[in-house]
Formats: structure tokens, C-alpha cells, sequence
């Protein structure tokens, strides 16, 4: 669940792909990396951390050009804290390509296998996102052999890349003295979405300016394009929505600015990531046309449904959210059940989300340090905590002995999404089942786990009509809810594998 951005500005670009993923930094926190193209030229800064701390007035100074790309890392392949490992990814044949990824792929050990003995190219990491870079590489070399290359020859590698890697992911590319190429899996797991703007009549003559001194066509573009993990950032930068990429389509900015594109894929669905709506974006995106924040009231308005069935009235005087991603739902849920809605854990802003953390230890501590309750909201009250999701159960389990020690006489807890039983293999790490509080248990059997007097889960079907709503979609991609893998090459033996490879 990375957070991806490609710019293609008149102007210089370093500044749009840093306020970008700075907006898109609860995607992903283990690093982040940006590059440019400065015509044939291409400048790239990869660090730890977040990007208000990784990056220096002088890496931006050294960012140079009107084309660029960035990505803040939540690592799903490979290893959190290794910087060889964070993205971009650069090769430097054909033509110097850098790249970044969000997603996973399933067939990385086929990949790697044909890397090299089919393709004859090195991997120095296990990342599953230098291996789609590799791919892509070798397809245009294929594609293209001696011919210029231009938007269809793109679009052929991509057709062939497609056709070779499997799993979810949203691709942004820079090809160096060409263009901003990006593209998306067929069954549309992971977002994207492509905007426009005008280039604003106060920023031409600066953007003119800066072409010349930069070698580049002083002709300025018509138009400033972004491709971004979520719509936010489009509001964010004036862009207008010009569509959600299709599942399986690219899209090509050349270095004139112009728009090409291409259905890439021979089969489509459009099977959103059921987690984006659960946990992953911000509720102020519109992901495939729906409303994130929207469908997290539908979701409280469906739990508010299960609570009245389940949980005795009486039992609770007080709802109560999890901040930060559980207050849409514990909002609804409250006026659902005309009961008072208070907010009785006080959130540390400086701390960041704590399931996207690497290691259970560091997770562990940051929930206390990032959660303080307050005693007057809990002494002598019936409350009922509401979380968007229990997962591991590192959260859920802390506050519920929170809110005991704070007071409460009676703690219920409801979960905004059903149990996660199964592992993701899509862009969400969480590669082993043993670690999921709900894997192989009863819910009765989580409550006793959790020590709370009640625990309520959203039921699947209630979760799929509750995102789904009026949506035109083919389905939803669902799998750590009901281990049912829409992509159709996920096996109990690569289950294993993952389990075993990946740290989570
Ligand atoms: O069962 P667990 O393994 O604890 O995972 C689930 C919790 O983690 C997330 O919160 P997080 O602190 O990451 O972010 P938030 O501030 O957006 O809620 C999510 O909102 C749940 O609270
Ligand atoms: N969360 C993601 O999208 C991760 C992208 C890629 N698999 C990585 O580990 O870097
Ligand atoms: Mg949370």
C-alpha cells in the first residue's frame, strides 16, 4: 500500500512530487524516494523515513528537470529498513528507466527464474519492484529492437509486461528523453488516477525561464498532468479528475506533454483492494468513484445494525472511536443508535500509524505511545470502542486494558470490518495467517483473546454493499476476509512460501 505520484509540469518539478507524497504519507512510512528527468538526464534521492525529515534543501536542489516521480514505501516484498530496497528502482538500459510500485506481485519466483535465465538480467534485491522494473525493461528492448521509440512501442512492452507478471499494482515510470509512462493490473486491485491542469498564466514565464536554462523544448506544454495513488493530491494541486486509469490500461506522457493511451490487457474486472475503503486511504479520496469516507459511514451504518442484534442496549452508554481511521464509522454507528459519541482516547499526532510499522515489537510500543485515555471519559461508563479493522490485534487489545484501567465498569469493542482470517498478498503485509488474532478462532474465542465483555464484527456481505454501493464495479478484492484470492494463482503451497519469505 505504497503511496505513488508522477508528475509532468512546464515548470521545475521537484517541489509538486514532494508536497505530493507528503499528502501521501499514510501509504507508507519505511522510506521514500523521489527522481526526475532533466531531458535525457536523470536525477533520483532515495532515504529513511518520512518525507518531512528524509529529505535536504540540497537533494532538492539536485532534483532537477519538469518530468518526476515519487513513492512513499510500506514495504510488502523484501525488507523495511533496507535502503537498497526502497523505491525508485533505476536501470539504465534501454534508454535509463526509473520506476515505482505499488502492489505485489504473486509470481515473483517464476520472474526471477526467467530473469536470469531467459533475459540475462541481474537482481541485487529481493524486491518484487525491481523485478517488474526488469520486466519492463526487457519487454521494451523487445518491443522496440531498432525502432524509435514512441507511444505504441511503449504500449507493446506494457502489453508484454502484463502479460508476464501477476498481482496487483500501480506502476509509474519515467523514461529518460521520453516521457511519464504508468499503468495499472488488470483487475484494478491497486488505484490510480490521472488528472490536468492549464499551466497557470503566473507560472508560464518562470516555467519558460526555466526550460532554456535547462535544455529543454522551449515550446511550453498545454497542459500539467499528475498520476497519483489517490485523488486527494489532484484536489490538493487544482488538477481536475480526468479518470481513474482503467484496470489493465497505460497511459504515456511524452516529453511534448501530450496524452497517449492504451488498453494494455486482454481480460479486465474492475475488483477494487477492499482495504483502501477499510483502512489504507485518506477518507477525504474518491477511489474508483467512490467516496472513502462515504463508504466508512455505510460500513458504521451497517455495524450499528449488527451492534443492535448482538449487544444488549444497556450494556453500553457511550460510543467510542479508535482515532485516527475509525471515527467515520464510530460517527454513524453513535447516530445510528442515538448514543452519545465521545472521544476518550487522546491520539499523539507526532506518531504514525502503527500497523503500517515494521516488527510487532516497535508496533507494540507505539500504540501506548501513540494513545492516551482519559479518565473522565471511561470512570464508571458502559463504552463501546469501535476500530475500522483488528488485525493483528496490537491495537485492540492495549486499549481495551486502556479503558479498564481508566475506569470503564463495562468495555465493548466493534470492528468496522470483518475478522481478518487469511494473508494479503496484494500490497498489504500481512504474509502470515499465525499472526492474525483471528485466524483459527471463533469471534467468541478473539473476545476472550482481547478481554472485552462484548466484540461485534461487520459481517463480509454487509462490508461488500457497504463500499460497493452504487458502484459499477465486477467485485471486490476481499481476500484476508474470506481467502478467497481473486487473481486466481494464489495456492495454499505460495501461501507457505509467503509465509516463510516475507517478514511482516
Ligand atoms: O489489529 P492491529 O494489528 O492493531 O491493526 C489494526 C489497527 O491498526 C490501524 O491503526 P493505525 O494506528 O495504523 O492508524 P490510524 O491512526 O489511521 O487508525 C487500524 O486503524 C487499527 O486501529
Ligand atoms: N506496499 C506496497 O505497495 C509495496 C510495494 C513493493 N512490493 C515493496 O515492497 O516495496
Ligand atoms: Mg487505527
Amino acid at each position: 500500500m505504497c503511496g505513488i505520484v508522477g508528475h509532468f509540469s512546464a515548470g521545475p518539478v521537484n517541489q509538486q512530487v514532494y508536497d505530493s507524497l507528503l499528502l501521501l504519507q499514510h501509504r507508507g512510512q519505511d522510506s521514500t524516494g523521489i527522481a526526475t528527468a532533466e531531458g535525457r538526464t536523470l536525477h533520483q534521492a532515495k532515504k529513511s523515513g518520512q518525507v518531512r525529515e528524509a529529505y535536504r534543501t540540497r537533494d532538492m536542489r539536485e532534483l532537477l528537470g519538469n518530468i518526476g516521480l515519487g513513492h512513499v514505501r510500506y514495504a510488502t516484498k523484501g525488507h523495511a529498513t533496507n535502503l537498497d530496497e526502497a523505491q525508485p528502482f533505476y536501470v539504465n538500459a534501454p534508454y535509463g528507466i526509473v520506476l515505482v510500485h505499488n502492489g505485489n506481485l504473486t509470481n515473483t519466483r517464476e520472474l526471477t527464474l526467467e530473469m536470469r535465465e531467459r533475459d540475462f538480467r541481474h537482481l541485487n534485491s529481493p524486491s518484487d519492484t525491481e523485478l517488474l522494473l526488469n520486466v519492463l525493461a526487457s519487454s521494451l528492448q523487445d518491443s522496440v529492437g531498432v525502432r524509435h521509440l514512441d507511444a505504441d512501442g511503449i504500449f507493446d512492452a506494457v502489453t508484454q509486461v502484463i502479460s508476464r507478471i501477476r498481482g496487483a499494482y500501480g506502476t509509474i515510470a519515467l523514461i529518460a528523453g521520453h516521457g511519464l509512462l504508468a499503468f495499472r493490473d488488470p483487475m484494478g486491485i491497486r488505484p490510480l488516477v490521472l488528472g490536468r491542469r492549464d499551466v497557470a498564466p503566473e507560472t508560464a514565464e518562470a516555467a519558460a525561464g526555466y526550460r532554456g536554462v535547462h535544455g529543454l523544448p522551449a515550446t511550453l506544454p498545454e497542459s500539467e498532468w499528475v498520476v497519483a495513488s489517490e485523488s486527494l493530491v489532484l484536489e490538493a494541486g487544482n488538477y481536475e479528475v480526468v479518470r481513474e486509469l482503467a484496470p489493465g490500461e497505460a497511459v504515456f506522457i511524452d516529453e511534448a506533454g501530450t496524452l497517449h493511451s492504451r488498453q494494455c490487457a486482454e481480460e479486465t474486472r474492475l475488483v477494487p483492494c477492499a482495504f483502501e475503503y477499510v483502512y489504507l486511504a485518506r477518507p477525504d479520496s474518491v477511489m474508483n468513484g467512490i467516496s472513502i469516507y462515504e463508504s466508512r459511514l455505510r460500513m458504521g451504518e451497517k455495524l450499528a445494525e449488527t451492534i443492535q442484534r448482538e449487544i444488549p442496549d444497556e450494556d453500553f452508554d457511550i460510543v467510542m472511536p479508535i482515532p485516527d481511521s475509525a471515527r467515520p464509522a464510530a460517527l454513524q454507528v453513535a447516530h445510528s443508535l442515538g448514543k452519545e459519541y465521545r472521544e476518550g482516547f487522546y491520539k499523539n499526532r507526532y506518531v504514525g500509524r502503527t500497523f503500517i510499522m515494521p516488527g510487532q515489537a516497535v508496533r507494540q510500543k507505539s500504540v501506548r505511545q501513540k494513545l492516551n485515555a482519559m479518565r473522565s471519559e471511561f470512570e464508571g461508563k458502559k463504552v463501546l470502542i469501535i476500530d475500522d479493522s483488528i488485525v493483528r490485534g496490537t491495537t485492540s487489545r492495549q486499549i481495551v486494558e486502556m479503558a479498564y484501567q481508566a475506569g470503564a465498569v463495562k468495555v465493548s469493542f466493534a470492528s468496522a470490518a470483518p475478522p481478518v482470517r487469511y494473508p494479503h498478498v496484494y500490497g498489504i503485509n500481512m504474509p502470515n495467517a499465525e499472526e492474525l488474532v483471528a485466524h483459527g478462532r471463533t469471534v467468541e474465542e478473539i473476545r476472550d483473546v482481547l478481554g472485552s465483555d462484548h466484540l461485534v464484527y461487520l459481517g463480509v456481505e454487509d462490508m461488500a454493499e457497504a463500499i460497493m454501493a452504487g458502484s459499477d464495479w465486477d467485485g471486490l478484492e476481499m481476500s484476508c476476509f474470506t481467502g478467497d484470492y481473486v487473481t486466481g494463482d494464489v495456492t495454499e503451497e505460495y501461501l507457505e512460501f509467503v509465509a516463510g519469505d516475507q517478514e511482516s
